[in-house]
């Protein structure tokens, strides 16, 4: 596969522009279009465009799209469809007497059921699955695709670590993709055979009609934390929107945690038909949840936690999480409780998700105990509660010392540093800070807000290093770790970039620790 623009069938459906225009009851302006001209594909990004595309321009935050209607002509743009703004652009342009300009009130909100027609509802041919929440959303999506695939389906997994059709994927360049995207790789999915989908469903793509003219058989709801309120100004803002996943026409049943009090509301409040599921062990909620978490064995094992899951009809049935934490308890029970509400049979469901394959970048665990090296865990908590629980995940199955590699990003949330920092010190026993991705930020400033976090609690900054460059923290913590002590690097996960003063330098944290390994290796042999 290529990059994910590029990720359109071989065999696109052709439609008459004119059957667009009746279809969505738009206004027809701009140059006349010949009674034959079709169209393949829909574009929200004039550098998207491909020979066939309508381009759909949009009124951004910054500009309207409209203003690239020219580069998407010489692409190969067959009609612009747009709003009245748009439309007045073209003209004062000049541009809509080389182009049919296709005018509606809200082309961003039918961006999605234009791009689903066009590529003759690929959705409708399969298995859908849609998750959002706060957190746990690749978690629960990696779980409930080794569910979907126990039950032979060849599945299409999207979200933030990835695309991935069948066994193929390309980097994803965000947590849910833009409508007319989404409806090309469903196409593409369904030309290869895929037959269910797992996805990702952020409450930035529910805000903008990114999952419109997509149909989920099932959606799921995580939880609910403080997050990304800049966007939906409001926890109140931030539930409505995410809460649009939970509509009909936009889904046929839903499965909901409840362990928070948003997860509560969505239940109270779905117009579509859901089940709860309560996970934390011995919270009232349990008693009238559809599913519960009624007793978890965390990390016994040393890997994963074995839970017991009572079903609607009261029988028990016990589940085992492959990662650590209760967290991944939760995220486990409701794949479960997806897949089967997806048709999955529940022993097979519960089977396939206690051994599912690691999740790039989530409690990954990159070199295991032995041969004089530390357990090495690459995790992606970038926020002080998800450290928080990684950190309380990791020390159960730590004999020895708890090493912790982070830094936090620059551009962003700056009062969180110190907090990061404090936690570390509190909860980490050797610590070693270095840069995230500190873009237009002095890296220097970052580690030393952390450090400052850190020396509150432990003034003597006893066992605290700073290193300059992340890929020598990394080793440097390795070479600090005895073979009882865990190294867990946090904060970028799966990310396959660092980005340094507005340059993108190819890095990884798995990659590093691999190589670190093979040269110490090499070293002593
Ligand atoms: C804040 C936000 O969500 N912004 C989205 C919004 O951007 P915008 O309104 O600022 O767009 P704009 O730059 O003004 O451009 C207006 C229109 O002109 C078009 N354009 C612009 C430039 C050009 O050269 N050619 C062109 O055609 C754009 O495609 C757009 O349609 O509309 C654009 C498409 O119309 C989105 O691509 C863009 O998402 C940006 C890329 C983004 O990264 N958003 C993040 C915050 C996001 O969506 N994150 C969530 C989840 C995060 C999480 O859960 O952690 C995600 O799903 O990843
Ligand atoms: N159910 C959960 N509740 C609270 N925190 C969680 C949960 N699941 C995972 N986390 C924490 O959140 C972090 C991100 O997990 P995950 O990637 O599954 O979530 P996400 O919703 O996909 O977030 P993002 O969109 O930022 O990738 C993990 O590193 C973990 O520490």
């Amino acid at each position: 596969m290529t990059t994910p623009a590029r990720m359109r069938p071989l065999h696109p459906a052709a439609h008459l522009v004119a059957d667009l225009v009746s279809t969505f009851g738009l206004v027809a302006r701009g140059a006349p279009f010949p009674a034959d001209a079709v169209l393949t594909g829909v574009s929200l990004a004039s550098g998207d465009v491909v020979a066939g595309d309508v381009f759909v321009a949009v009124a951004g935050f910054t500009v309207h799209g409209a203003a690239y209607s020219s580069q998407a002509v010489d692409a190969g743009a067959v009609a612009v469809l747009t709003d009245e703004a748009g439309a007045a652009l073209l003209e004062d342009s000049g541009l809509a007497r080389r182009v049919p300009v296709l005018v509606a009130d809200d082309p961003r909100a039918i961006a999605g059921p234009v791009a689903a027609w066009a590529h003759d509802a690929p959705g409708e041919h399969l298995v859908a699955v849609g998750v959002t929440g706060t957190n746990g959303k690749t978690t629960t999506a990696y779980f409930l695709d080794a569910a979907l695939r126990a039950a032979h389906a060849t599945t299409a997994v999207l979200g933030t670590v990835e695309l991935r059709i069948g066994e193929d994927a390309v980097e994803s360049p965000r947590t849910t993709v833009e409508a007319p995207a989404l409806q090309a790789i469903l196409a593409l999915a369904v030309e290869r055979g895929a037959t269910a989908l797992a996805m990702e469903v952020s409450s930035h793509a529910l805000a903008l009609g990114r999952v419109g003219g997509l149909t989920f058989d099932v959606v799921g709801f995580t939880n609910l934390q403080r997050d990304h309120l800049d966007f939906h100004g409001d926890m109140e803002g931030y539930f409505r929107d995410k809460s649009r996943l939970f509509a009909t026409g936009q889904a046929r049943r839903g499965v909901v945690v409840v362990d928070d009090e948003w997860g509560r509301r969505l239940v109270a409040e779905s117009p579509i038909p859901v089940e709860s599921v309560a996970t934390h062990v011995g919270e009232p909620e349990g008693d009238d949840a559809d599913w519960a978490v009624v007793a978890a064995d965390i990390g016994l094992d040393g890997v994963g936690s074995t839970f017991t899951l009572r079903g609607p009809d009261g029988a028990l049935h016990t589940a085992h999480s492959p990662l650590p934490g209760m967290v991944n308890v939760s995220n486990a029970a409701l794949a479960i409780v997806l897949a089967h509400a997806a048709g999955v049979d529940l022993d097979v469901a519960i089977d396939a998700v206690a051994v599912a394959h690691e999740i790039p970048g989530r409690m990954e665990r990159v070199i295991e105990r032995g041969d004089g090296f530390p357990l090495a865990i690459v995790d992606y908590a970038h926020t002080p509660d998800a450290l928080v629980l990684a950190l309380d995940a990791v020390r159960p199955i730590t004999p020895g010392r708890l090493v912790l590699v982070f830094g936090s990003d620059g551009d962003r949330d700056q009062g969180k540093r110190p907090i990061m920092g404090e936690i570390a010190a509190r909860l980490a026993d050797v610590i070693v800070v270095t840069d995230e991705n500190p873009r237009s930020e002095e890296p220097a400033a970052i580690r030393s807000a952390i450090l400052d976090g850190v020396r509150s609690v432990r003034p003597d900054l006893v066992d605290v290093h700073e290193a300059t460059s992340r890929a020598q923290a990394i080793r440097d913590a390795l070479d600090l770790a005895s073979e009882q002590d865990t190294v867990i690097i946090t904060g970028k996960g799966h990310e396959p970039t660092q980005e340094i003063a507005g340059v993108f330098h190819r890095y990884n944290d798995r990659d590093v620790l691999t190589a670190a390994r093979t040269s110490r290796r090499e070293q002593h042999a």
